[in-house]
């Protein structure tokens, strides 16, 4: 599903209007019917709506929500929010519609004016797409007392405050919802930290934009859905044999880190890799092999660290280097070597790895095409230099695909998917008990498993970062967010597998 900006989200509303036709006055009646049918869906009338409305057409969807709802034998009371300034056509005639037995008021100011029952339901329909600068004055205050109240807070398209596809000041005022119903397309903002903190859970509804510019608009931005995983996945052959599912090597471990290969092993075989090694230095062999007896372990000559790699590479149709590895000079050297000789197998790169190429320049400029990175954002920080804001990391994170022809995935609460092209993948499983350490091992594994059964570097990133958060998610079901540790996602992977290949 593309992600539009603010302006497309204009273009596709023109269009609509024009091509449909349909009047802009009908568009809103269609986005506020959408609306009030997921709010009845989900609320009992027995709640009563207070509903926050400001100048605009956000606020306009505010009016045409109060009037349904009403329709509908819900308890409604309107607060306009600066409307004395200009308002829209549409939210004029809104204005006009409302029956006469709603309460509204006009908000001046927000002093002395009671708190709202906490078991009611806020509607914010302040401002949405539309927002141009930071909210001051009476909409700042609006926002205030409405972040103060304890009823439930529903953002009508987008939290009033936020920008859909640009950085907020730091402090700048903006609504905290519970949730956010966002018509046709989610936000950029929603999946970025510093404005993703705001939007609560959200949902898209369809109100139906013109299909045709839908699918001829071009944008960089994409959610990862679960249609778009689905479509990846292969099933398995029933002629087939381990031979058919590749051969990948994961290297890492080191002396006190042997665990984090460990994870990343059990999750490649869980993937359902055909066959695996993985090659640790000598104090992991004993380790590895009581811990993983599906894989084949090789042993560096050193005893606590890795130095070299092994020689014939070309049997691996994967190679994973990373957790647990540490940054020795010797283990420096040897990915060095590696990449400035002859092309490897295709690569996962992750943890010390990454901070190994983060910290020579050299290396990275032979960093072979199409390998696949998975840093965090402080090793992305390390590789890709600070990033003002959330946006901005955004660019370095286009830029550093396209400079090293390389697949990145940047993980996070929306963990981020880049391609040489510049377009970005915004994943959509996955949940805050993945928070604790070993889960990026485990991501590893998935992604080395995966390559290795000949899936293309952006579908290994697509399917596996996917599959990663839905085992969270199955695993946090049954473990709980906090209980959750990182060999659960691979105990838990075989069900994101079977859920993710049923059809609904
Ligand atoms: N295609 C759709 O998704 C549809 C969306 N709808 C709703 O329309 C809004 C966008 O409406 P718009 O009138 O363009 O913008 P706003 O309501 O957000 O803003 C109104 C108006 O206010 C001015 N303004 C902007 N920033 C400020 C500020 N900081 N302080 C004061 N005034 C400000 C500016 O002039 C804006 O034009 C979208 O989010 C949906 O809710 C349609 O209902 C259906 C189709
Ligand atoms: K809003």
């Amino acid at each position: 599903m593309k992600i539009l900006t603010a302006a497309q989200t204009r273009d596709a509303d023109a269009y609509t209007i024009a091509q449909e036709p349909i009047s802009s006055v009908n568009l809103m009646e269609r986005a506020a019917g959408a609306l009030v049918k997921w709010l009845e869906k989900h609320y009992s009338p027995d709640k009563p709506f207070y509903i926050f409305c400001g100048p605009g057409n956000n606020g306009g969807d505010g009016l045409a929500a109060a009037r349904l709802l009403h329709q509908d034998g819900y308890d409604v009371e309107v607060f306009l929010v600066g409307t004395n300034q200009k308002t829209s056509p549409d939210f004029d005639q809104n204005l006009q519609r409302l029956p006469q037995e709603i309460t509204v008021s006009h908000l001046e100011t927000t002093v002395g004016v009671s708190d709202v029952s906490p078991l009611g339901v806020i509607l914010d329909g302040l401002f949405g797409s539309g927002l141009s600068r930071p909210l001051e004055g009476i909409y700042a205050e609006a926002v205030a007392y409405i972040n103060r109240q304890d009823a439930t807070v529903v953002a009508i398209d987008i939290p009033s405050g936020l920008f859909a596809d640009a950085p907020i000041q730091e402090g700048s005022p903006v609504v905290e919802a519970d949730m956010t119903l966002s018509f046709e397309q989610p936000k950029l903002a929603f999946f970025l930290p510093a404005s993703g903190a705001f939007v609560g859970e959200w949902h898209v509804l369809p109100i139906g934009l013109h299909s045709e510019f839908l699918e001829q608009v071009s944008s960089p931005y994409h959610v990862l859905t679960k249609e778009k995983a689905q479509s990846i996945l292969k099933p398995r052959a029933k002629f087939s044999h381990k031979g058919s599912y590749g051969h990948a090597l994961l290297v890492g471990g080191s002396y006190g880190k042997m665990g984090a290969v460990t994870l990343a092993a059990h999750a490649a075989l869980r993937t359902g890799v055909g066959l695996l090694t993985v090659q640790v230095p000598q104090t992991g062999y004993g380790i590895l092999q009581t811990a993983v007896p599906e894989a084949m372990a090789l042993t560096d000559d050193l005893d606590r660290h890795l130095s070299r790699f092994p020689e014939d590479l070309d049997r691996f149709q994967c190679l994973g280097i990373g957790p647990g590895l540490g940054q020795h000079e010797d283990s420096r050297l040897a990915l060095e070597t590696l990449f400035r000789g002859q092309l490897p197998p295709p690569l996962v790169l992750d943890a010390d790895a990454l901070n190994l190429l983060a910290a020579d320049r050299t290396i990275r400029q032979h960093l072979p095409p199409d390998s696949i990175l998975t840093p965090h954002p402080k090793e992305f920080e390390r590789l890709m230099g600070p990033a003002t804001h959330d946006f901005h990391r955004l660019q370095l994170l286009q830029d550093f695909c396209s400079e090293h022809s390389c697949y990145v995935v940047l993980k996070g609460a929306h963990s981020c998917i880049g391609s040489p092209e510049g377009t970005l993948y915004f994943n959509t499983t996955g949940n805050p008990g993945m928070a604790t350490g070993g889960t990026g091992d485990v991501l590893t594994g998935i992604l080395t498993g995966l390559r290795a059964q000949g899936y293309s570097p952006l579908d290994t990133c697509l399917l596996g970062v996917y599959l990663h958060g839905l085992a969270g998610d199955l695993a946090a079901e049954q473990e709980g967010q906090a209980s959750l540790i990182a060999s659960d996602l691979y105990t838990y992977l075989g069900a994101a597998f079977k859920k993710l290949a049923e059809k609904e």
